[in-house]
């Protein structure tokens, strides 16, 4: 049996030492837990927001599909649709999800079925939630990266991550992975196939149940659950936009020992910095130490909607290496 993945468990403060904790740990695992204690998020809110899920979930195959997964992104997946590792899986994901994009006003841009429809502001607001402790993030880690004053300095990242600048391509998501019986084959079947995730970084929230695991050189190790906690972990753009500073870790989703007969639930929030931010070399030191890599060695700088549209094609190479090597 592997060992358990050690992340940090990091209580968040506005000061220097907090947003250095932050960084060692963005710069190691590229995985984290901060507390609910020092943000908005209670276990009542976010009990909430997982009842919403459970109901939704529960609700009719014909009702969800009224509102299927589009282009753009939003909208509900259901069994094996979703294939996140397609070079190894046979078969799409074990799971459903429901994403929400942004919201305009707490209104929702995209088809709402009637079960979710009451639970608009809620899920509005939780998602507002999310893309502010976001923001605080990555001003916590613009200041733990010395950005030059001149260039924003800890604001450096905050006007490319404030939605009315702009649309991204941030997502609110629900997952449901049901228990494994009858349909499940051993060996064919994996809840979420190994992936990286695309963005600046991820918020997630996992209700009880783990089988989260991430990958490093000892190969695969579980990540355990901790109550009231948030896991975050770093995206494809932003250690794209670091020099690779910053670990975008490949993580899965599997059946953990002994959970075969029960339901998993988590819910994760994907921030992106606005579409037409532009990745240019960020001006720190410590990024600059990097060499040519990431966003360092680009001659014309990309925009964040261009490294979501060529984000595929760009990591495949390095993520044979390992996680994260720009
Ligand atoms: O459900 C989880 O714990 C993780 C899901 C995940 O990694 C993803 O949807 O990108
Ligand atoms: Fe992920």
């Amino acid at each position: 049996m592997p060992a358990d993945a050690k992340l940090d468990l990091i209580t968040l403060t506005d000061t220097p030492e907090c947003a250095s904790a932050l960084l060692e740990s963005a710069r190691t695992l590229g995985f984290l837990y901060i507390t609910f204690d020092g943000t908005e998020f209670t276990p009542e809110n976010v009990s909430e927001m997982f009842g919403i899920a459970k109901e939704f979930f529960a609700s009719p195959e014909d009702e969800k599909s009224t509102c299927p997964i589009s282009a753009d992104n939003k909208g509900w997946s259901g069994m094996h649709t979703e294939t996140l590792d397609p070079a190894t899986q046979k078969r799409g994901d074990f799971k459903q999800a429901m994403n929400f994009g942004e919201f305009l006003n707490g209104s929702p841009q995209q088809p709402i079925t009637p079960t979710l429809a009451p639970h608009i502001p809620t899920i509005s607001r939780f998602s507002d939630m999310c893309a502010t402790l976001s923001r605080r993030l990555m001003r916590l880690f613009a200041e733990a990266l010395e950005i030059e004053a001149s260039a924003g300095g800890a604001e450096y990242f905050t006007a490319s991550h404030t939605s009315s600048n702009g649309p991204s391509g941030s997502i609110m998501r629900l997952l449901y992975y049901p228990a494994t019986t009858p349909n499940y084959e051993k060996g064919v079947d994996i809840r979420a196939g190994a992936h990286s995730d695309y963005g600046s970084l991820t918020l997630l929230f996992q209700h009880q149940e783990s089988g989260l695991e991430i990958l490093s050189q000892g190969g695969w190790s579980p990540v355990p659950v901790v109550k009231d906690a948030i896991c975050v972990n770093i995206g494809d753009l932003l250690s794209y936009w670091t020099g690779g500073l910053l670990k975008s870790t490949v993580h899965r989703v599997v059946v953990p020992k002994g959970g075969e007969q029960r339901d998993r639930y988590s819910m994760a929030y994907f921030c992106h910095p606005v579409d037409t931010t532009l990745l240019e070399a960020i001006p720190s030191e410590q990024v600059k130490q990097r060499g040519q890599r990431g966003a360092n060695e680009a001659e014309k700088a990309i925009t964040a909607a261009e490294h979501l549209k060529g984000r595929l094609a760009a990591t495949y190479g390095w993520k044979e290496k390992g996680a994260g090597q720009y």
